[in-house]
């Protein structure tokens, strides 16, 4: 593709002279390890680096050219210059793998807790309806049924349009995006036309990047400002938590069409008498004055927001409704999200995904309606990540649990001991004991509890791994109690 087509919805200020703009563009990277002959080099100011420092480099190696927001000395090289080098990245990227977007009907779910059950839940419910879908997420990148590894939520912008493109090759008539905070805020999503957001919840997360929780929320309503209005042909719907402070704030902030969702007699899709045991939850949905009777697999009422959300979306993608009804009892549950796993015990043992205050809250919450004697909680708190969370999801889980269990999520660069340090300052409970190996803290959780009691192992769900320092080792929270033996006598 020439230089001039790939650089088809930048802004331009500055550009280099016509001869450039014909040369054709083998490749487009914000990485010079990937630069090879004929690539477009975009300059992208991260964390650890500034691509700026590395221009030279990308031209070294063949780049054909560089994309740059600040004007390099070298004023003969071959640079073009953008206000925004991050947009113009994302712009590049969607000229170069063709506006995939623009014929897919792409859905992005946003919020501290939900969007990777949401979007499973779309796709299952495609799926069901006989169609193809894709998901890009936090599990793994979807494309019908290929699955991709992937390190981020949601990748890069180049890594997103060149899977959409994929999808749309692959026949995808849905695909559904998790849309992080981080993604909004470094702007991977910019270039893609979302035809329905969906906005989740908003509590306490990712402080240690946002600042303050209207920085958070500031970075979360750019999925809405982007959704933009109906009137460029697409129909546009934003489906809204009403139940959510912000959620309320957003569906006045967004010029898209509104469909609200709900659990506290509000909103345009409501569940009413909600009932939940462990085989799973029931409800009455309330539609435009019509009530159906639901039932899923899925447990919690956290669920049944995230089944709300799901439900929202298709009405936005035109599916008839009593059909997408009818597919719900079918949808089985997401992996590492109130998963109940069998072991030789026979204890209600559960792993969850729970690394928030509020996720954790709901998950004891649904826990304690199903247990019928004690709660064990295994958690800890992720290193490198958001200090201020680690008291709160102390709290929370003394709060719940008959023993807690505090030991290592994913330590990082982190000393263990001190996270947990950090979770337990100031507590007055004393229902807890530290065990640091996670493998034996899910073995002694095992061990005390009995039948009847209940198990929660939080915060690594579909996890396997664990990173310790630079080393990550496989680690499975779900292995670790289906193979749990018991022994004779308690330790
Ligand atoms: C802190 C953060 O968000 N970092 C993300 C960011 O990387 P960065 O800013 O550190 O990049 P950098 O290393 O400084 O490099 C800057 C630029 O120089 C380039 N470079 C660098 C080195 C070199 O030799 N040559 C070169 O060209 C890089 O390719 C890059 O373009 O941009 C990268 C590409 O988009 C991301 O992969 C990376 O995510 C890292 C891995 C990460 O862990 N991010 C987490 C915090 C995150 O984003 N999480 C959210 C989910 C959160 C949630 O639960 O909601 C997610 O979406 O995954
Ligand atoms: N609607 C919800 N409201 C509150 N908590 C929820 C909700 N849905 C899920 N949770 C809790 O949050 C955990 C993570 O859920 P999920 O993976 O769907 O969220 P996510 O938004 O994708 O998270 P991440 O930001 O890590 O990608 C679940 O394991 C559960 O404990
Ligand atoms: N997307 C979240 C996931 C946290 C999961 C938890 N197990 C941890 O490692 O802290 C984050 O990167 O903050
Ligand atoms: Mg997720």
């Amino acid at each position: 593709m020439k230089l001039k087509d790939v650089l088809r919805y930048c802004f331009l200020l500055e550009s280099v002279n016509e001869s450039y703009l014909n040369k054709d563009i083998t490749t487009i990277t914000q990485d010079t390890r990937q630069v090879t002959k004929g690539s477009l080099f975009i300059a992208i100011e991260g964390a650890n680096f500034d691509g700026h420092s590395l221009i030279q480099e990308a031209l070294e190696k063949g780049a054909t050219a560089v994309v740059v927001e600040r004007r390099p000395n070298d004023q003969t090289m071959p640079y073009v210059l953008v206000p925004d080098t991050k947009k113009a990245l994302a712009e590049i990227a969607n000229a170069f793998y063709g506006n995939p977007s623009e014929t897919l009907n792409v859905v992005g779910v946003t919020g501290t807790n939900g969007k990777t059950t949401i979007t499973h839940l779309v796709d299952q419910i495609v799926d069901l309806l006989g169609h193809k879908a894709g998901i890009i997420g936090t599990m793994y990148n979807k494309i019908d049924d290929q699955v991709l590894p992937t390190i981020n939520t949601t990748p890069d912008s180049i890594t997103i349009q060149k899977l959409l493109q994929q999808m749309n090759r692959a026949g995808v008539s849905v695909s559904a995006l998790e849309v992080s905070s981080h993604g909004l805020a470094q702007g991977r999503t910019w270039g893609i036309d979302f035809d329905i957001a969906v906005f989740t919840n908003l509590t306490q997360d990712h402080l240690d990047f946002h600042g303050s929780m209207e920085e958070y929320f500031l970075a979360k309503s750019l999925l809405f400002s982007q959704l933009g209005n109906s009137y460029t042909g697409k129909r546009k719907l934003a489906v809204i938590n009403q139940d959510d402070s912000y959620g309320r704030k957003l569906s006045q902030m967004t010029s898209a069409n509104v469909l609200t969702y709900g659990c506290e007699g509000q909103g345009d899709l409501q569940a009413r008498r909600i009932r939940i045991d462990s085989t799973g939850t029931s409800f009455n949905l309330c539609f435009q004055e019509v009530s159906y009777e639901v039932q899923t697999m899925l447990i919690g009422e956290f669920n049944v927001y995230n089944l709300l959300a799901a439900i929202g979306v298709t009405i936005g993608l035109g599916y008839n409704f009593e059909e997408v009804l009818e597919v719900i009892p079918a949808i089985k549950p997401v992996m590492g999200r109130f998963q109940l796993v069998a072991n030789a015990k026979k204890v209600a043992a559960i792993v969850d995904y729970a690394h928030t205050p509020d996720g954790l809250e709901n998950v004891l919450e649904t826990a304690q309606e199903i247990a019928t004697k004690k709660i064990f909680c295994v958690v800890g708190c992720g290193g490198d990540r958001d200090k201020t969370k680690r008291p709160l999801m102390a709290e929370i889980a003394l709060k719940y649990a008959t023993t807690a269990i505090f030991t290592t999520d994913n330590p990082r660069r982190e000393e263990p001991m001190s996270i947990v340090e950090d979770m337990i300052a100031g507590t007055h409970q004393d229902n807890y004991m530290i065990e640091l190996d996670r493998k034996k803290a899910i073995q002694l959780a095992m061990d005390l509890a009995e039948e009847g009691d209940l198990v929660l192992v939080a915060g690594k769900g579909h996890e396997t791994y664990q990173i310790t320092g630079e080393k990550t080792i496989h680690f499975d929270d779900s292995e670790i109690i289906s193979e749990y033996q018991p022994s004779i006598e308690v330790r």
